[in-house]
């Protein structure tokens, strides 16, 4: 790629009345197909130069310029299947056409894709209007909130779900598996209602997340992702289960309802949820939804969704034989898509383990930590209980951080703000227990601590998957004791999995150096939480007047 060509294009200042302002020469003096050319080198340096894709793609830009000039008129010919020739024109870049194009794509992503009859992925989000005519207003959305390229995920899952086929999705955390949910569904949304007046809208789709914040943060994607596209989505709290219950609100005021179980499968029992219209069901973190505590209540909401055409898709970032063994149970011919290597966590984020000898030895491992600028925030301190995350969260007070604690315990409106003001970068550090673990995007977490060793290598690659989001990088560290042997194992094994080996002491990295785990031993571990000795160094006397109650 002539990258220089184009960067150096307009160096000069020198701007003549004949010049335009990015001070290139007038568009007279090129040929059509001069201009052509150099509009497709421009889109491709930009793609190149924009990591992260946080610039908005010329192509996509003209897509836009177009719908703003004309916008009813584009919808309307959207409805009637009709395209714009120019449009189309455009839309030929970044197009998965064949399938070798389509082995390339899955090369360079590491995606393996199974199943009968496998979509084409897509190259780009506008490759999305010419196969499926994806509403230019969702386009809009997505560019407008700096989707710009799709990630390996969504390449493969949005077709699949376009395609109104069962899905089990596994990619790494923080690589866009909400909107690869999302954008289909909303899709499938917008395709159904333009069949039936207003009067006669269903509840078409249903998400399920096994926390509430979680729940709420899919919800506020999707807002953003539905605007202008008359689509109601609703996350059951508390006060939107009790006007359900009261009957003030019925199930056809919502297109989608993003829902933990509980909460859905009380308004089932009540009889006053009606889930026979759903024809699309999410299940996000998944395995954790089919794990042995929620296995009842994700069964008894799955017998409530009586509709034949029922459309049914599983993701997380660590998904176990076992539970596609459940999800087979429940799905007809899925496509398997998993993105990376199903036993690793994401690739950006550096992992090291800190022998620490006792409890003690772990409180001076984090005043080390924190004196030798290694704390740099915000950072996530992640405990086996609630108990335990009060107690650190005193000590790191009393030391004068800035930090707060976020467990079950607390009300809804103190975890809500302790999140707020952590994401606005109010508060450094946030001190839980897995309850936030799993899904929460907070963007730019530098450093995950998991003062506690988690208890099974999936835990661990979610709790680390706080940090390393959306392509940045990100640190893990992991403190363990005497009383860890077995325990550390999880997480030496997703480490070599990962290729981190150097985060962890030299004698480790001999696979023979540590025994296996047997499965009967990682169910244990998984079941039992481990007895710890007291957080504290500091006597309660002293700690009394900062300590406070939480
Ligand atoms: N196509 C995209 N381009 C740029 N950013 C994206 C894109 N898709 C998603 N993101 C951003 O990436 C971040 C992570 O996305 P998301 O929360 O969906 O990850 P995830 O795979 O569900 O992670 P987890 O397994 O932890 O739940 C979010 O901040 C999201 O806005």
């Amino acid at each position: 790629m002539d990258i220089f060509r184009v960067l150096s294009r307009g160096a000069s200042l020198k701007k003549s009345k004949d010049y335009k302002s990015d001070f290139t020469a007038p568009d007279k003096e090129k040929s059509t197909n001069e201009l052509k050319k150099e509009k497709e080198l421009e889109i491709e340096v930009d793609k190149e130069l924009d990591f992260f894709h946080s610039k908005q793609h010329k192509l996509v830009k003209e897509i836009e310029v177009e719908k703003d000039d004309d916008n009813e008129d584009d919808e309307s010919k959207e409805e009637n299947g009709e395209e714009n020739e120019d449009s189309t024109k455009k839309q030929k870049l970044a197009k998965i056409t064949t399938k070798e194009e389509a082995i390339k794509l899955r090369i360079h992503h590491g995606s393996k894709v199974t199943g009968y009859d496998i979509p084409l992925p897509i190259g780009s989000f506008e490759d999305l209007i010419s196969r499926f005519k994806l509403s230019k207003v969702l386009l809009q959305n997505l560019i407008h909130n700096n989707f710009n390229d799709p990630t390996a995920i969504q390449s493969e899952a949005i077709p699949c779900s376009l395609f109104g086929r069962d899905l089990i999705a596994c990619a790494p955390t923080g690589s866009g598996k909400t909107l690869a949910f999302l954008i289909p569904l909303v899709q499938n949304i917008i395709n159904s209602n333009k069949k039936i007046s207003k009067d006669d809208k269903k509840l078409k789709g249903l998400i399920i997340s096994p926390t509430k914040e979680l729940a709420q943060q899919i919800n506020n994607q999707l807002i953003k992702l539905t605007e202008n596209l008359n689509i109601n989505s609703g996350y059951l709290n508390k006060s939107l289960a009790s006007k359900f219950r009261s009957k003030n609100v019925k199930s056809n005021k919502f297109d989608v309802i993003v829902t933990t179980p509980l909460r859905l499968i009380d308004l089932i029992k009540n009889e006053t949820i009606d889930l026979s219209t759903v024809e699309y069901l999410v299940f996000d973190e998944a395995d954790s939804l089919f794990q042995s505590d929620f296995l009842e209540q994700t069964d008894s909401i799955l017998s409530s969704l009586t509709n034949t055409k029922l459309i049914k898709s599983i993701f997380s970032a660590t998904i176990t034989s076992h539970v596609e063994e459940l999800a087979h149970g429940i799905m007809t011919d899925p496509i398997r898509v998993i993105i990376g290597l199903k036993e690793a966590a994401n690739s950006s984020i550096e992992q090291k383990i800190i022998y620490c000898g006792d409890e003690h030895g772990k409180l001076v491992a984090i005043r080390d930590i924190i004196q030798n600028g290694g704390f740099k925030p915000p950072v996530i301190i992640f405990l086996q209980s609630i108990d335990r995350a009060k107690a650190l969260f005193n000590e790191l007070l009393y030391d004068g951080l800035n930090v707060d604690v976020i467990h079950a315990e607390r009300t809804q409106k103190q975890r809500e703000d302790a999140i707020n003001r952590f994401k606005t970068g109010e508060l450094w550090c946030l001190i839980t227990t897995d309850v936030l673990a799993r899904g929460i995007d907070f963007k730019g977490i530098n450093l995950v601590i998991n003062y506690d060793v988690p208890n099974s290598s999936q835990a661990y690659v979610h709790r680390i998957g706080r940090t390393g989001r959306a392509g940045r990088a990100g640190r893990a560290i992991t403190f363990y004791t005497k009383e860890d042997t077995d325990m550390i194992k999880n997480v030496i094994n997703v480490m070599r999995a990962s290729g981190q080996t150097d985060g962890m002491p030299e004698w480790m990295r001999d696979e023979t150096a540590l025994s296996k785990l047997s499965k009967d031993r990682k169910r244990k571990l998984k079941r039992e939480q481990l007895e710890r000795g007291k957080i504290s160094t500091v006597p309660k006397a002293f700690k009394k007047r900062k300590f406070r109650k939480v």
